[in-house]
């Protein structure tokens, strides 16, 4: 049974998906502070989180059975990414679910802003008709600059043309074209700064854009402009936005989000009249909820069950388009690496991955922490390693790993080739998904093989000679071992020889050191893939 800890209010709808998985158990358990849950975060499997948890390097290291945190959400900077890959935790965030909602949020904050409605509904309730305070300023013909053309930025563009606003954008990925398309003109933080009647903020929170407008932006900025934050507190200098509030460079200000959440109650945006708040509010409404949550609690299951998933925070991005062609490939590479492993005596130097026919033609990057999954779960298990952590882990160890691709013209199908050299010994394996059957190691060195990567096999190097097969099936049958399929592979008449034997159940080390003393048998290892 796995356990999942949701640690934030997560919708119950998204929660009901975690019912469809019969071996999951959902507690819920808000507003725990740090040693809280570091006291009980050793019993789960999963956290699941929104921004108010932070998910520190201690509640990590005490979580020894965390595999994953999900973020129903998209900001990610409640949560310590280093820390998780060094303990192998997966992250994942849900960065779709929320877009509409927040872009929405924004627009209401605009408006807002542009129209003094938090202000006057203030005055109107306390029983004052006040129509000469809160003249307003039209959002038409208005310059509103986008820092940060992101999937929310550019969704508050979109209805900014529509208002009949002229955009501005900067976002340092974002191209030309992309902008040209999107109806943005692109400029410098200092041009738009000069430019804009309203600047909205949309990139995450990180070293580059914490105080992206501060004294220096406000110095020179278009007097009487507006304001709004609906991304990440820190962003825009809340003391610098004070001052230039104060100065009259900044008419009015929007802000959902905070430096630190929530603010203290002496918070100087809490009382200033130019500036209306919500307290982080950008994805709450049901449908975004919902649409992150059902997300998330997906992907968790997909982990859990070691099955593929998407939106993982701490692992290079694949592209959708590679991800199709290679993600089939998964599997069989982290089989193969773990076959090798067991077959190989020594310290591992150095792992290559070899890849023929289309694979040749594409990035095999995403294959290497799958590889080195397989590679390294036989030495350190199959807790402590998986392909969060794998890379870094092989990097700790020295491990060098390099790509290598055989040319189309010289083979045609689709071959993985794992090569392990270590201090002792160099041996390859290789393995194809064939029509019809699927999975399949194809190659054990040099020796032409066909078998399911699944369950136990032996793998025993021999002289090809009459009467060994008979010799193992003999001394696997005294031993209570059935075979369920059995292969030979051999260049030439007489030489060295693989014999491959699938077996029904797991050997002693005794049978194995017996298999040994049969006379022609060189070498036994064991491959069990179900490690
Ligand atoms: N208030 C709320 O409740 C919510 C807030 N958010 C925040 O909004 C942010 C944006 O969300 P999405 O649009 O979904 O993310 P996104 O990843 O699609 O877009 C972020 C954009 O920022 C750009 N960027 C990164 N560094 C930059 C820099 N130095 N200068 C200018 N642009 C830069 C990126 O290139 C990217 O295009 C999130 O990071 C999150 O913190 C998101 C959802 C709800
Ligand atoms: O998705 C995001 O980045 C948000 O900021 C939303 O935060 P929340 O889930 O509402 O705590």
């Amino acid at each position: 049974m796995f356990k999942i800890l949701v640690s934030d209010p997560i919708s119950d709808n998204g929660l009901q998906q975690f019912s469809a998985a019969n071996d999951v158990e959902v507690t819920k358990l808000t507003g725990l502070n740090e040693e809280e849950l570091i006291a009980i975060i050793h019993e789960y499997d999963a956290l699941l989180v929104r921004s108010q948890t932070k998910v520190t390097p201690r509640i990590m290291e005490a979580g020894v059975r965390l595999k994953v945190i999900g973020r129903a959400g998209v900001g990610v900077d409640n949560i310590d990414l280093e820390a998780a890959t060094s303990y192998g935790i997966i992250v994942i965030n849900a960065p779709d679910g929320n877009t509409i909602t927040t872009s929405e949020h924004t627009f209401a904050m605009m408006l807002s802003l542009a129209r003094n409605i938090p202000q006057a509904y203030r005055k109107t309730i306390a029983g004052l008709w006040d129509r000469k305070t809160f003249i307003g300023v039209e959002l038409n013909n208005k310059t509103l600059a986008v820092l940060g053309l992101g999937r929310i930025g550019l969704e508050v563009a979109k209805r900014a043309t529509a208002f009949g606003m002229k955009i501005m954008g900067y976002d340092p990925y974002f191209s030309e074209e992309q902008a040209k398309a999107a109806g943005i003109q692109l400029a410098t933080i200092d041009e738009i700064v000069q430019q804009a009647d309203f600047i909205t903020v949309h990139t995450p929170l990180t070293n580059d854009t914490r105080h992206l407008i501060s004294e220096q932006q406000f110095a020179i900025m278009k007097k009487g402009m507006r304001m709004i934050n609906c991304a990440r507190g820190g962003i825009i200098d809340e003391q610098a936005l004070l001052v230039a509030l104060d100065e009259g460079i900044v008419a009015g200000a929007a802000f959902d989000v905070f430096e630190h959440e929530p603010p203290e109650a002496d918070h100087p945006f809490l009382k200033h009249p130019n500036i209306i708040v919500t307290p982080h509010l950008g994805a709450s409404t049901l449908e975004a909820q919902e649409n992150v949550a059902i997300d998330v609690a997906e992907q968790i299951i997909h982990i859990l069950h070691n099955q593929p998933f998407k939106n993982a925070v701490n692992m290079p991005p694949v592209p959708n388009e590679l991800l199709s062609k290679i993600q089939p490939y998964f599997t069989l590479s982290e089989q193969l690496g773990k076959a090798l492993a067991q077959m190989t005596d020594g310290a591992v130097e150095e792992v290559i991955i070899d890849c023929s026919g289309e694979l040749a033609t594409i990035n095999i990057t995403p294959l290497i922490p799958y590889v080195l999954k397989g590679v390294l779960t036989h030495h350190l298990g199959a807790n402590q390693v998986n392909i969060v952590n794998s890379v870094h882990l092989a990097k700790l160890r020295d491990i060098t790993v390099t790509e290598r691709k055989t040319l189309l013209t010289e083979k045609i199908t689709n071959e993985i080739t794992i090569h392990i050299k270590t201090t002792v010994e160099e041996r390859w394996v290789t393995g194809s998904i064939l029509p019809s059957v699927g999975e399949r190691l194809v190659k054990i060195g040099p020796y032409p093989v066909e078998i399911p990567l699944e369950g136990d096999i032996l793998n025993i190097s021999h002289q090809d000679k009459p009467g060994i097969i008979g010799s193992v099936g003999m001394l696997l049958g005294d031993n209570g071992i059935n075979i369920a399929s059995m292969q030979v592979g051999r260049n030439e008449v007489g030489g060295s020889a693989v014999m491959i034997v699938k077996i029904d159940k797991k050997v002693t080390a005794q049978v194995i050191k017996d298999l040994t003393t049969i006379e022609g048998i060189k070498r036994v290892r064991l491959i069990s893939f179900d490690q």
